[in-house]
């Protein structure tokens, strides 16, 4: 971006957490919001999500596998509005399913492989040196919509079985996006400015350190790119069977 003071660097924010600044051209900028917007368009379009606890001020579409309020404990099968205190052992308050179940009820989207290629090329960048992990290739997208009041509260990327690192990319309004631990919500915690193209990559250690995103800064994205708002891809391995 220029206006910069100093030049933003890659820099590991915690022990496996990568951000890598301008990371997208605008070219893929422009093409990555191009296929959210169509993405976005029903059937399996974006959606308002409600949680246990009410409703997600972003707006989501999935890819692959679709995540969501489970309706029903995968093990025992009792309903999700009692859970999780009538299911303690069982209770995954959320999950992943191949419909969208907390929606209009249509197959998830396809994960599209150029995707998990831009989320595999930067894995390699946010660790130069390190040998490729092997294992299942990326096959989840979690794409979210954030308007000028949208935020995200603090929570863990804990429901893939895949120890691989989640890979982040943000386009249009820039986010202060808070990565903390994995030991809790709280602090300590480090505060990002993410700006449009830039990645942000969490593993190892990091994997299921907390993280969220408490405000965008209304109006900063690029105006070339043409939008307002804010959009995040996130793009994850599930490692389920
Ligand atoms: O919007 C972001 O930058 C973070 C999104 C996120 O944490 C998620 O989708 O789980
Ligand atoms: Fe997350």
């Amino acid at each position: 971006m220029s206006g910069e003071l100093f030049p933003r660097e890659r820099r590991e924010v915690a022990p496996g957490a990568v951000h890598l600044p301008d990371w997208l051209s605008p070219e893929r900028q422009r093409e990555l919001l191009a296929a959210c917007r169509e993405w976005a368009r029903p059937p399996a379009g974006l959606r308002t999500v409600r949680t246990r606890t009410g409703v997600m001020s972003v707006k989501q579409v999935c890819l692959g596998w679709h995540w969501g309020p489970v309706p029903r404990c995968p093990r025992c099968g009792k309903a999700g509005k009692e859970l999780p205190a009538a299911c303690p052992r069982h209770a995954y308050p959320y999950a992943y399913d191949r419909t969208v179940v907390d929606g209009d009820g249509a197959p998830v989207k396809a994960f599209p492989a150029w995707l998990g290629e831009w989320a595999r090329q930067a894995v390699a960048d946010a660790f130069p040196g390190e040998r490729e992990p092997g294992g299942d290739p990326f096959d989840i997208a979690l794409v979210n919509f954030y308007d000028a009041h949208a935020h995200m509260g603090m929570h863990q990327d804990s429901d893939e079985r895949s120890p691989a690192p989640v890979v982040s990319f943000s386009l249009g309004d820039t986010c202060v996006f808070r990565f903390g631990t994995p030991a809790g919500r709280g602090r300590p915690w480090t505060d990002t400015d993410l700006l449009s193209g830039d990645a942000f990559v969490f593993g190892g250690p990091s994997r299921l350190a907390y993280h969220g995103v408490p405000r965008t800064r209304p109006g900063s994205g690029p105006a070339e790119l043409g939008l307002t708002g804010r959009v995040n891809v996130t793009v994850r391995v599930a490692g389920f069977d």
